[in-house]
């Protein structure tokens, strides 16, 4: 999996804390830290004690597997606390969790809406809060929210999420602005196409794929690696005087149109 060339020494001991760090992008996240030699704390719905396990046996080195659904924000805010309590406060956020379930516009109704917007845009939010609140003990930190270029692309076929993801880049911008004298950096990354398995299982379709590239100015499917790589620049202090920004890491996709 995940197989980075940089070493970014100020990551060694830090206490670091992913949404959904236990499968697609997520999981070259939790790896990629714990090559660096951080403490790793990350939460998933679903079990990923096993992944935890395969980390343990292949790196020497548990990450801690909280099991939550971070739509509910008092078990992601105390899951944030458990994470500190055990490697320390967390100066490593990274907000990844989301879904980007397929709706058209006409279909939508309340209830998808809310629920779209609470994993894609409500956890992200209370997320950074908590964790703000533990790297102000710290005196440092640094967040990373996961977005997408879905929305600067006018996709049609998931507005709730491009939605989320625009509003994603807003929070950044503001909550830097708010924390930036408690040297918090806050900033977003905007992958573009990677190719995880979920993502080859359900859309990547060879049309939509010669389509996509395309659109690319480098020719060659983004992997789960090329964010890692891009994560671990934005938490270290190689970023430090890097805030508010939206980076966007997808192969030079034509965006306008
Ligand atoms: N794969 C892609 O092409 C792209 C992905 N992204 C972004 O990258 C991030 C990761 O995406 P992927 O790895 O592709 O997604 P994925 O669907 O493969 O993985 C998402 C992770 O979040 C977890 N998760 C989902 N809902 C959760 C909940 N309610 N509570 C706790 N955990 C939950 C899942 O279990 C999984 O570990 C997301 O923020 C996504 O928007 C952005 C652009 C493109
Ligand atoms: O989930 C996403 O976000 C994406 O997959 C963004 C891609 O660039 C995309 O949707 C390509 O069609």
């Amino acid at each position: 999996m995940a197989d980075t060339t940089a070493t970014f020494h100020d990551l060694t001991g830090a206490s670091v804390f992913i949404t959904g760090g236990g499968s697609g992008i997520g999981a070259d996240l939790t790896e990629g830290f714990l090559k660096q030699g951080a403490k790793v704390a990350f939460v998933q719905r679903s079990d990923a004690s096993g992944f935890a396990e395969g980390m343990a046996e292949k790196h020497g080195v548990k990450p801690l597997f909280i099991q939550c659904d971070v739509t509910d924000i008092p078990k992601l805010q105390a899951a944030i606390e458990q994470a500190s309590a055990a490697h320390g406060p967390v100066t490593v956020m990274v907000n990844n969790a989301a879904n980007d379930q397929r709706h058209a516009t006409l279909d939508v109704d309340e209830a998808f809406w809310d629920w779209s917007q609470d994993i894609n845009l409500k956890s992200y939010f209370f997320g950074c809060q908590a964790a703000i609140r533990q790297m102000q003990q710290a005196g440092h930190g640094s967040i990373i929210n996961i977005s997408s270029i879905s929305y600067m692309m006018g996709n049609a076929g998931y507005p709730a999420y491009t939605t989320a993801n625009a509003g994603i880049n807003g929070m950044t911008r503001s909550l830097a602005r708010e924390f930036g004298p408690d040297k918090i950096r806050v900033n977003a990354l905007a992958p573009g196409w990677v190719l995880t398995q979920k993502q080859l299982d359900m859309w990547a379709d060879p049309e939509a794929l010669a389509a996509h590239l395309e659109r690319q100015c480098l020719k060659e499917h983004l992997v789960p690696q090329d964010m890692v790589d891009a994560v671990l620049f934005l938490a270290s202090n190689a970023s430090r005087m890097m805030t508010g920004q939206m980076m966007v890491v997808d192969g030079g996709v034509v965006t306008t149109g």
